[in-house]
Order: C-alpha cells, then structure tokens, then sequence
C-alpha cells in the first residue's frame, strides 16, 4: 500500500462498492462500480451503463475515467472497482479484474513522471482488496508512448 495516500484506500473502496449500487445493468445483472483517486486527493465514481444494443455497454472503470477526464482531472494515482463477484471459488479468488478494454483506456491516462502506474484494487462485494497494478494487469502494454516520432 503506497503511504502517500494509505488513509484514503478505505474511502477509496468504500465509494466503489457504493458506486457499483447505481450500476444500469437489466441486461446482465451484473453491477459493476468503480470509484478512481486523483493525485489531488478527489474521487470519482463510475458505474456500468448498459444498452439494449448490448456492445453499446460502457463499463465502470471507463465510466469513471471519461467522468474525472471531463471534470477536469489528468492526474491519477488508483482506482478501486468491483463486482457482483465471481461465481467460483477457482475464479481468480472471487476478485473481478478490470476487463481488457478498461485497462487499455487505464493506460492511456496512466501519467508518466507522477506515479507512472496505476495501483488497482480489486475488491470484493464484502470490501475486502487486493492491490495489484495496471503494470500487472497489462503488460508489454501498447501506450500513447509508441506513437511519438523519434
Ligand atoms: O471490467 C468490467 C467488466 C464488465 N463490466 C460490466 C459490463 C457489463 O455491463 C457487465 C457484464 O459484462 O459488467 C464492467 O463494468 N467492468
């Protein structure tokens, strides 16, 4: 747990849980809720929004990553997300992971020089977590950094 912002990991996957609450999921029924740390200190919180054209669902995570975008937010330091929680017990220990789309949309703002990594907690429905990191999740990640000319 990076000390920095130890004291707000609590809150942090508190408000995810809270998030995962107002999740718009009649298709799937499976709320998603994720709740992003700013290197400011703020939270902002996404949920799934789902669609009747059902490839039109935008999930938690980029929820909450386009809302603190256009609130004005370009400096992160974690995110927090969670599920309804996997069926079974040899699913990655019950802990829902960002899906791939999400940890490529967390790479694009990941902020080099401040951070340069995303800490991530996985949290299950009873608030337990475990941290891990978008390194972790996405490695040999495409970034905005292979699109700069030499
Ligand atoms: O990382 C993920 C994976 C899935 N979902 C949502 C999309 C859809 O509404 C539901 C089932 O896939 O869960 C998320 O919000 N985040």
């Amino acid at each position: 747990m990076r000390s920095a912002y130890a004291d707000k990991v609590h809150e942090l996957v508190s408000r995810c849980l809270q998030a995962r609450d107002l999740a718009y999921c009649p298709y799937s029924r499976f709320p998603v809720g994720a709740a992003i740390l700013t290197a400011e200190g703020a939270i902002i919180t996404g949920c799934n929004v789902e669609n009747a054209s059902y490839g039109l669902t935008v999930c938690a995570e980029r929820t909450a990553v386009q809302r603190a975008v256009a609130e004005g937010h370009r400096r992160f330091l974690a995110i927090a997300a969670t599920g309804r929680g996997a069926p079974a017990p040899d699913i990655r220990d019950r802990f829902v992971g960002p899906c791939g789309a999400c940890r490529q949309v967390l790479m694009e703002v990941r902020v080099p020089r401040f951070g340069s990594d995303w800490t991530v907690y996985l949290t299950k429905p009873d608030g337990t977590y475990k941290e891990t990191s978008l390194s972790e999740l996405l490695p040999l990640a495409f970034s905005p950094e292979h699109l700069k000319l030499n």
